[in-house]
Parts: structure tokens; sequence; C-alpha cells
């Protein structure tokens, strides 16, 4: 193809949208909000999936697999637990051309669905702690603008839902998988958050508190929440009744945990890495590393150009990574350069007469156009340094924009003037939620109202009367604001 039309720092929401399709990670379906992630998604995905799983199980948590289905009396069981959710949640109301008894819903998260066999399960304190995991699909009907990853009416996610007989082992694990989320978003898609808190008025209602890790877009001056780990304290457990007799012989109510991250990880790398020429991927979970392509020129030694891309393609996938060879006869050299730009591979490999002729190849870099000859005779050591170098370099990149995108701010008016310069703003809080209240209805606009991403757990000094910068009250924690997804 001609390579991406849209802008980056132009039209955003349309550049987006063209750089996942053309990378052929999606295809958009003939519903709204739902997407088809097709192999160049789904190889993303399986990488990220294969190091959490393990991860977990290393914490001897275990995967298990509930049905999509929820009956109406279980999910109405919590009012406060989906109020405000209702209107999003989908139901199955026929099976052919006859109307169910009674409707059943699609699940759009599962405690109601897990948690009355967590009763049944649980009984004693020999049976807890119980650690259980799914990857699986949820969905959920919304009707805010759907954005490809990032809002989509189902996505894949894991969701992880333990019972322990103390406080003390929830809060513990909430911040192992916090950890797990940070490694995810840091190590695989180099892509630096913040971890924090969410507000009373942002946390989730049914839980006691609820953690995250907080990224952001600088093109969008937008927050996103990465993933989220809750402490659902004992809500639950007396909602469902989720008791367990304790090595006392009391009778004593489980302390629960629930965490999740989906595939709006892969959504947040598209938009922070991605540029003018489409799809950046992060060495570690770019599913080709390194395309070889042949430059074949008049009858120069073609057989030769070929045979050396070949055996390139044998050295590097022998020594563990991820390479294809395009030795597609219709499309130019050029055209393939394009293609495989847009797609976002780190590395691209040219070989062409006068590589051969002086035994080396020409490495370009996808992240900074770099151009760099290397000899094939260290050809794996030289490619391992530069993924690396790829890989610790757009983390840095990132960073580097995001923090340029904070701002620190005492007054409401140096916040409301932040806002409008699409920074991410670190501000003094009282920490009360009518306060946040009124920020959101301070700065209601099309462009969406500020609200509060997290209070981040490295807290800054707060120096003896600071004050609120929205209240003026005494300000008891720095907290995160900004526009979000
Ligand atoms: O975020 C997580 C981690 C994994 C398990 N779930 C929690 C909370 C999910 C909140 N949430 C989010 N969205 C929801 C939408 C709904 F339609 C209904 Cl009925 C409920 C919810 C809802 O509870
Ligand atoms: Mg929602």
């Amino acid at each position: 193809g001609l390579g991406i039309s849209n802008k980056k720092d132009e039209n955003f929401g349309e550049w987006y949208s063209e750089v996942v399709v053309s990378g052929e990670m999606i295809e958009y379906y003939d519903i709204s909000g739902c997407y088809i992630l097709r192999p160049w998604t789904m190889s993303i995905w399986e990488i990220m999936q294969t190091f959490f799983d393990a991860a977990i199980k290393k914490m001897k948590i275990k995967n298990c697999y509930f049905p999509l289905f929820v009956s109406p009396g279980v999910l109405e069981r919590e009012k406060d637990h989906i109020e405000g959710f209702a209107p999003e949640v989908a139901w199955v109301t026929k099976s052919g051309k006859s109307e169910l008894e009674v409707p059943i819903a699609i699940r759009p998260t599962s405690e109601t669905v897990m948690y009355p066999y967590y009763s049944k399960w649980i009984r004693g304190h020999r049976d807890l702690p119980l650690k259980l995991n799914q990857w699986c699909n949820v969905v959920r009907w919304e009707f805010s603008n759907p954005t490809p990853f990032i809002r989509s009416r189902e996505f894949l996610w894991q969701e992880g839902h333990t019972a322990f007989a103390t406080k003390a082992e929830a809060d513990t694990e909430v911040l192992e998988i916090l950890e797990l989320y940070r490694r995810i978003y840091e190590e695989f898609l180099a892509i630096p958050v913040i971890k924090g808190k969410k507000s009373e008025l942002e946390k989730f209602a049914g839980g006691h508190y609820t953690t995250s890790v907080e990224a952001f877009i600088p093109t969008t001056g937008r927050g996103v929440q990465g993933a989220t780990s809750h402490c659902l304290g004992q809500n639950f457990a007396k909602m469902f009744e989720i008791n367990f007799e304790n090595e006392k012989g009391e009778k004593a109510m489980v302390w629960q945990n629930s965490w999740a991250y989906s595939t709006r990880t892969i959504g947040v790398m598209v938009m922070v890495h991605g540029d003018d020429k489409g799809l950046v991927l992060p060495p570690k979970v770019a599913s080709v590393q390194v395309i070889v392509i042949p430059v074949p020129y008049k009858d120069a030694d073609t057989q030769g150009i070929f045979d050396a891309c070949a055996a390139t393609v044998n050295t590097l996938s022998e020594a563990g990574f991820r390479v294809e060879a395009d030795f597609r006869d219709n499309y130019s050299p050029g055209w393939k350069y394009s293609h495989w730009e847009m797609k976002g591979v780190p590395l691209r490999i040219e070989i062409g007469p006068k590589d051969l002729a002086n035994s080396q190849v020409r490495v370009v870099r996808r992240d900074n156009s770099a151009k760099i000859d290397i000899s094939m005779a260290n050809l794996v050591e030289q490619v391992e340094e530069l993924l690396a170098n790829v890989q610790q370099s757009l983390f840095d990149v990132a960073k580097q924009k995001r923090d340029a995108c904070i701002q620190i701010v005492k007054t409401w008016d140096e916040f409301v003037e932040a806002l409008g310069q699409k920074k991410m703003i670190l501000a003094p809080w009282c920490d009360e939620e009518e306060v946040e209240k009124d920020v959101k209805a301070r700065t209601k606009g099309e462009m969406g109202a500020a609200k509060s991403l997290c209070s981040p757990f490295d807290q800054p000094e707060l120096p003896e009367g600071t004050i609120c910068f929205a209240s003026g009250k005494p300000a008891r924690k720095w907290t995160y604001w900004g526009r979000s997804y």
C-alpha cells in the first residue's frame, strides 16, 4: 500500500483506525463496537498471556472456566454492584423462534457467576485460599464511542478471583498482581505506567479499594486505566455468604480480591508507539521481530541473494528470534519496506548484491529508521543487541514523552490551564468525594470532564499547610488528574 494517509498529530482518531487496519491487527465488523482480532493481534495477546499465565501459576492460582451466561436473579443480587451498569448488560431473550421463559444475561464480569459457587466450595479454613482465574471474553453493551481495543462491546481479558482467610493475605496479593500488570506494560509493551490507588468515586463500587496502573497518551492528553487489582474486602462474602469455619471454630467471612487486564493493553501500545508510517511493535511482543527482504538487482546473483536470506532466517530462528523472509516475487522491495513498516516489525534486514559481496547485511530499525551494516559473521549477537536497544529505547522515549506531559499544580487556575494543555496533572487534594464530583462538574465539556486517575503509591512530599487545588481545604494526598478514555 501507499502507507498511512492520516497523521498522528493531526487527526488521531482516523490515524489510529487506519493504523490498526493497515497493520492487519483489526478488521471492522458489521456490528458496531465489535472488531475482528486478526493474527497480528492474537500473537501479541498470546505472548503477554504466556508471561502472565506462568506468573500466576507460580502463585498457585489455577485457571478455570465459568459459563458465559448469568441468570437474572443472581446478576441482580447485588444492587450497588450493578447500579449504573444495568444498561450495558446484554441479554439472550430467544432461542430460534421461541421466547425464553426467563432472559439470560451475558457476563459483563463474572463475580455474580462465580461467587455462589465460592460459597458452596468454601466451608473450612482448609478450603482457603481459593485462587481462580479465567481467560475469557466479556460483553458490555456500551454506547460511548467505540474504539478498537480501548472500548469495545466484547473484549478478551483475564479475570482473577481469589478468596483468603485474612485481609493481610488479600492486601499482599493485590499488590503482587499489580506488579505483574506493571511488568506487562513496562517490560513487554515498553509503556511507562503509574501505580496507585483509585479514589472512592472511581473505585469499583462493590469493592473495598481499587489499585491500578495508569498509562497516558501524550498525543491526546488522555489517561487510560491500564489494568486494575481490587481488594473486595468482605463485601461480596457478605452478599454471597462466603463463610468459613476458622481455626478457632468460629464462623468468619472470607477476604477477596479480583483483578483484570484486557486487550485494551494492545490499543495503548498502538497509541503510544505508533507513528505516521504505522505500527511500531516492541520486540518483546512482536510476532515477527526481524523481516528479511531480498533486494535482487538486474541479473546480479539473485539465487545467491535468496540463499543468503534463507540462511539469515535459519541462523536467527535457530538463535530463538521470531524471524521471517518476504520472498514474494509480486512485490517490489520498496513496497515490502512500507508494508512491514506499517506492521511495525522492529528490524528489517535487506540483502542486496553489495551486501552479499561484503558478507554483510543492512539492518534498518523501525523505531528510529537507523540503518546499520552488520557482518554475517556475528549476526546473532548484533541482532540480539539491536532488539534489546529497540525495546529499551521505545520505553525511554515513551517515558520521556509521558514525563513531559506531567504538570504539578497547586491552584484551580493552574489546573484548568494544564488541562487545556493536555497534561497529566499532579495536584494536592483533600480526598473528599464531593470535591471530586465538583471537579468533574466544573470541567465538563465536549472533550469530557477531568477525573482522578489515581493517587500514586509514590507520594511526593506534602508540606504541612498545603491546600487542596479544588476546595482550598487541607490537602491529604497528591493525586493524578486528567481527561481519560
Ligand atoms: O475490574 C474487575 C476485575 C475483574 C473482575 N471484575 C472487576 C470489577 C468489574 C467492574 N464492573 C465493570 N463493568 C460492569 C458492567 C456490568 F454490566 C455489570 Cl452488571 C457489572 C460491571 C462491573 O462490576
Ligand atoms: Mg465500563
